[in-house]
C-alpha cells in the first residue's frame, strides 16, 4: 500500500510503454531474481534425469600430464564404470581429468561451469555442461544431484565445496552423504587440525568428522564411495529436519 508522497507520478505500466525509458532497472535486485530462478530452472531441467551421480572436486590449477591429475582421470573412469555419472566444475585441471576419465570410459561426464572473469569454458570433456552466473545456484545442483563428494587436492573453491557440503549435512539440510578426500598427504594436516583444535574445542562433533574419509587412491575412494552409497539407500530416511 502507497500513501502520500510515497505515491509514484507515474504508474509502473506507463514505465513500461514509454520507449524511452532506460534500461537500468533490467539490472536492478528485483529483477536479477528473474535471472537467478532462471539459473534454477535451467539447472534442474538439464539434470532432472541424470540417474546416479558423483562429483568430484579438486584443483583448476593441477596440470596435464601429472600424477594428481591422471588420479582425477583415473576416479572418473572408476565412478563411469560403476556406472555412476560425474559431476565436475566443468574447468581445467582436476576438473577437466575427472571429465575425461568419465567420458573415455563412456561414462556421463558432466560439467557445472561457472562465468569467471577469467573465463575460459567447459572443458571438451563435458557431455552434458550447464553454465552458471552465480555459485550459489550451481552449488544448490552439486548437492541435489550427487549422491557423494570425491575431493581431491584443491585451494578455495575446493574447500568451499567442501565445508559446504559437510555444514549441509551437520545442519541435516542434506542427508548425509560420503566426503572422500584423496590424498592423505595433502589432507592430513588439515584433517588433524579439525581434529585436534576445532573437535577438540568443541566447536564441532565427533560425529561431523565420522562423514569425512582420508584415502590415497582413486580406487579406495571408489570403492570406499560406492559402499558408503549402498548402505545410505538402504537406510530408511528420517524425517526430522528434512
Ligand atoms: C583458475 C583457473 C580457472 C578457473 N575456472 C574454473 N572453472 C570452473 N570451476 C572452477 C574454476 N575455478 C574454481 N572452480 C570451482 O572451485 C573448485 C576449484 O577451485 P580451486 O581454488 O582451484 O581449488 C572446483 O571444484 C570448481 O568447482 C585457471 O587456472
Amino acid at each position: 500500500m502507497l500513501r502520500g508522497r510515497m505515491v509514484p507520478e507515474e504508474t509502473t505500466d506507463a514505465r513500461l510503454l514509454d520507449p524511452a525509458q532506460d534500461v537500468d532497472w533490467l539490472h536492478s535486485d528485483p529483477w536479477r531474481v528473474m535471472r537467478i530462478q532462471s539459473e534454477f530452472v535451467e539447472g534442474f531441467g538439464a539434470l532432472a534425469e541424470l540417474g546416479p551421480a558423483v562429483s568430484v572436486f579438486g584443483s583448476a590449477r593441477t596440470p596435464q600430464g601429472t600424477a594428481e591429475y591422471e588420479l582425477g582421470e583415473e576416479v572418473g573412469r572408476l565412478l563411469a564404470e560403476r556406472d555412476y555419472a560425474v559431476i565436475t566444475g566443468g574447468g581445467p585441471g582436476v576438473m577437466e581429468a575427472a571429465n575425461k576419465g568419465a567420458c573415455e570410459a563412456g561414462g556421463r561426464s558432466v560439467g557445472l561451469g561457472i562465468e569467471l572473469p577469467f573465463e575460459q569454458g567447459l572443458n571438451q570433456w563435458v557431455d552434458l555442461g550447464v553454465n552458471f552466473r552465480y555459485f550459489f545456484a550451481r552449488k544448490t545442483m552439486f548437492v541435489k544431484y550427487s549422491e557423494g563428494f570425491i575431493v581431491l587436492p584443491g585451494g578455495f573453491g575446493t574447500l568451499d565445496e567442501l565445508f559446504e557440503a559437510a555444514t549441509l549435512v551437520q545442519t541435516k539440510k542434506v542427508r548425509s552423504f560420503p566426503i572422500v578426500l584423496v590424498g592423505r598427504t595433502y589432507w592430513e594436516g588439515l584433517v588433524t587440525w579439525l581434529r585436534t583444535t576445532m573437535q577438540a574445542e568443541g566447536k564441532i562433533g565427533e560425529a561431523d568428522l565420522d562423514r569425512i574419509h582420508l584415502v590415497d587412491t582413486a580406487e579406495e575412494a571408489v570403492e570406499l564411495m560406492t559402499n558408503a552409497i549402498d548402505e545410505l539407500r538402504h537406510q530408511v530416511p528420517t524425517t526430522d529436519g528434512m
